[in-house]
């Protein structure tokens, strides 16, 4: 029901394979399937933004319609990812956490706050000051 509280990503998957099983749609919910109709999902979900130029968070001077296509949009690419998630025998929850942890360990607090700079550019950052010449003889810092 809508405003529910208490969503899981546990309850929306049950609620993902009952609605599948009911239609006898298990067969047409393979994996290929699913990724294909997630990707078409968040082709909708652009086509909200496009050509809108940047939008202010909040979406303020949205219109109630325009914000309430957009949770259909946004909940059918979740949808669909956590349906895909299940079929392929990955939990997406746990997943997704230690995906966090992994996040937090490339992405250092004190070497990207305020910075959107790929974890990539910190680890050259780090190669380049192990071979540089000792400090004092003229390598600079590349950030
Ligand atoms: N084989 C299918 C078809 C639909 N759905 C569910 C998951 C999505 O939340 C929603 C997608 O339905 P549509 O394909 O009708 O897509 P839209 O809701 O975006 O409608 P439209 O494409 O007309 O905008 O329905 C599903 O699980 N499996």
């Amino acid at each position: 029901m809508a405003g529910e509280e208490g969503v899981t990503l546990e309850s929306l998957r049950k609620k993902m394979a009952e609605f599948a099983r009911e239609r006898d749609w298990d067969r047409f919910h393979s994996p290929r399937n699913l990724l294909l109709a997630l990707v078409g999902e968040v082709g909708e979900l652009s086509e909200i933004f496009q050509w809108k130029g940047e939008v202010p968070k909040g979406l303020l001077d949205w219109k109630e319609d325009e914000k309430e296509h957009l949770g259909e949009e946004l909940s059918d690419v979740l949808l669909y990812l956590v349906r895909l998630s299940d079929i392929c025998g990955v939990d997406l929850g746990r997943a997704a956490l230690r995906k966090l942890e992994l996040n937090a360990l490339k992405y250092p607090v004190h070497l990207c706050k305020g910075s959107s700079r790929k974890h990539t550019h910190y680890s050259k950052a780090n190669e380049d000051s192990n071979t540089s010449a000792p400090e004092g003889a003229g390598a600079g810092s590349s950030w």
